[in-house]
């Protein structure tokens, strides 16, 4: 339990004031609630010795109402108190979780699976907000209350009867000790259950089209379900231990309540206690039962809380392997790309992606990249960004090598249009000037002009404000490329990256984007990768990878006269775009 405490500590010092007030209203609060029984035993003691009086009674009376508005006043203060902070506490690391998100590498998302993120981003961020209200509130109040309540019972009305009545309590919480470590085992597993069929679900969903085109629906479903009934039994061995936890306490209280009246009854008997004392006596037992109910429940949130702060915690204490250096290069990227790699193999991978891969861009040339998938093209621009930097070899821009760049240049300096492109649900503007928000109107539609989107973009119904994404207008594939590409435009990068970015536009467009790429980024430099042949003949230089390795290289005019993969390609694709044109 301290240990859990001890966690939100830092929390607990930044909202120091109002825990401060909600703990001590709590405080104030169960003094007031343990003087109505003791008034109710006044009053009744009054009675049976035929002195109550009206004035009496009033009085007493009185003094239960003021209490009354007294705690009603105090409640609503330190409900406010610790449930606006654990919102906060919530905020905060929701913010802190998101940025981390933001700052992680290619590897980390490689290794996570986005369900779980989510399920940490949702899930568990409920579990810790709870303890920073219900835990601390359940905790203040089931001690000050249990506490006040004893502290009554042994100095009010007689020690000797509060002993005796206290004695099952230990039992209480050995039990509650026990099954509460049990419940933190068990609420893992189910933590762990509902993550994974969170994966399950944003799986699925995602992949709907697919599911549906292959008619795997059924089957989907079945597994679907059986992440369900894990969740569910995963869930219900927790139940069945909380479920425990409450007949024990019942148990002992009625033990309590038992000794309580034999052992009272036979004090007012001897005339040790008053009736009345025995009265107030049996309510105070009565007020124990919310505290040691608490124990319970508090146990149980605080492990919910505390096996979800362990997750958080695991998480952003991932440390990414792309670290920037700490006097980083923070110029601008410019001059020439230098790419010499002897060999470079993804993590938890054996066998090399690249193997004596080198080239020099000259800043303002286009580099063309063509060869078979999976030959290692997408690979060379992860390590032009810098995704990985377990490479033997050098990678530099303007002879200043990559690792000693700041990260923001780099992101800065570089922009590609990745082959899965993904538009954010917003307006085409947004979409065109996520990188640069400041971009005029006039600017956003440069750079659709330069991408050939332009002309397109007037056709939609809301021109640049119409909605694209999930909510919007369903755009062709050819679309969502060249929005992609004038989005990286719009940043003006150094270096520009086009990962088969082309593939889904006609040839006709290709060379009309091509064009204007060429006139608008004479001075800087510009790598494609295409399957299309016609998308990269106009380089400076073209490079044919081949199991991850350069197998041809030279200009368009060098390649076609040697026999090898480039020269077979260039002619079968004219060949088929004669056959096309002619209807064949
Ligand atoms: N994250 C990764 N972890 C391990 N291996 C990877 C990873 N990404 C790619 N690879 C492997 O590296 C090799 C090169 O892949 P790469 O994506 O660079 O090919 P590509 O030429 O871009 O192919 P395509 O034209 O189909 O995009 C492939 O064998 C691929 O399976």
């Amino acid at each position: 339990m301290v240990s859990t405490f001890k966690k939100y500590g830092w929390f607990f010092k930044l909202r120091w004031k109002s825990y401060t007030f909600g703990v001590v209203a709590l405080i104030i609060c169960a003094i007031l609630q343990v003087m109505n029984p003791k008034i109710i035993g006044t009053v009744i003691d009054h009675f049976v010795e035929g002195t109550l009086t009206w004035p009496i009674l009033l009085s007493w009376v009185g003094l239960i109402v003021l209490f009354a508005l007294i705690m009603y006043a105090l409640r609503y203060g330190w409900r406010m108190a610790l449930f606006g902070n654990s919102t906060l506490i919530e905020s905060i690391l929701r913010n802190r979780l998101f940025s981390f998100f933001t700052r992680m590498d290619a590897e980390f998302f490689h290794k996570y699976r986005t369900g779980d993120l989510m399920a940490h981003a949702t899930n568990d961020l409920a579990a810790i907000r709870f303890v920073a209200a219900d835990g601390v509130l359940t905790l203040t109040d089931a001690l000050s209350l249990g506490g006040v309540t004893l502290f009554s019972m042994f100095f009010f009305i007689d020690w000797q009867l509060t002993l005796a009545a206290v004695l099952p309590f230990p039992i209480l919480i050995v039990v509650s000790t026990r099954l509460g470590k049990m419940i933190h085992s068990r609420y893992r597993g189910a933590l762990q259950a509902f993550s994974s069929m969170n994966d399950h679900v944003q799986e699925s969903v995602t992949g709907m089209k697919v599911l549906k085109t292959l008619g795997e629906e059924e089957e989907d479903f079945s597994a679907f379900k059986n992440e369900t009934h894990h969740v569910i039994t995963e869930n219900q061995s927790v139940y069945k231990l909380k479920a425990a936890l409450n007949p024990s306490i019942e148990i002992v209280m009625g033990l309590t309540y038992v000794i309580a009246l034999l052992v009272g009854g036979n004090f007012v008997q001897i005339g040790r206690i008053s009736i009345g004392d025995l009265v107030a006596f049996m309510s105070y037992i009565g007020m124990m039962r919310w505290p040691l109910l608490a124990v319970g429940g508090l146990i149980n949130t605080l492990e919910r809380g505390s096996a979800a702060y362990d997750r958080v915690n695991a998480l952003l204490s991932y440390t990414p392997a792309i670290v920037e250096k700490e006097d980083a290069y923070q110029g601008a990227l410019d001059g020439d790309i230098i790419f010499d790699i002897q060999s470079f193999t993804y993590p938890e991978d054996t066998h090399s992606a690249l193997t004596d891969v080198s080239f020099t861009v000259n800043q303002g040339n286009l580099l063309g990249i063509v060869g078979r998938t999976g030959a290692g093209k997408s690979t060379i621009y992860k390590l032009l960004m810098r995704d990985y930097d377990q490479f033997e070899g050098r990678v530099a821009y303007n002879n200043i090598d990559i690792k000693d760049y700041s990260l923001e240049s780099l992101k800065k300096g570089i922009a590609i249009v990745p082959q899965e492109n993904f538009l954010f649900s917003t307006t085409i503007r947004e979409n065109i000037r996520f990188g640069n928000p400041r971009l005029s109107q006039e600017e956003v539609e440069k750079y659709a002009k330069i991408a050939n989107i332009h002309e397109d973009i007037l056709q939609f119904p809301n021109g640049y404000d119409t909605e694209v994404g999930e909510r919007g207008v369903s755009l062709s594939g050819g679309q969502k490329q060249r929005i992609a590409i004038a989005r990286a435009l719009a940043v003006e990068p150094e270096c520009l990256i086009l990962d088969d970015s082309l593939s889904a536009v006609d040839a006709h467009t290709e060379e009309a984007i091509l064009n204007s790429l060429k006139q608008e980024r004479s001075h800087k430099t510009t790598i494609i990768s295409a399957h299309r042949i016609s998308s990269i003949m106009h380089a400076d230089e073209i490079i044919v990878m081949e199991n991850g390795s350069i197998s041809e290289r030279g200009t368009h005019q060098e390649l076609i006269h040697t026999q090898g993969w480039y020269n077979d390609m260039y002619h079968k694709q004219q060949l088929e775009m004669k056959l096309d044109k002619e209807g064949v």
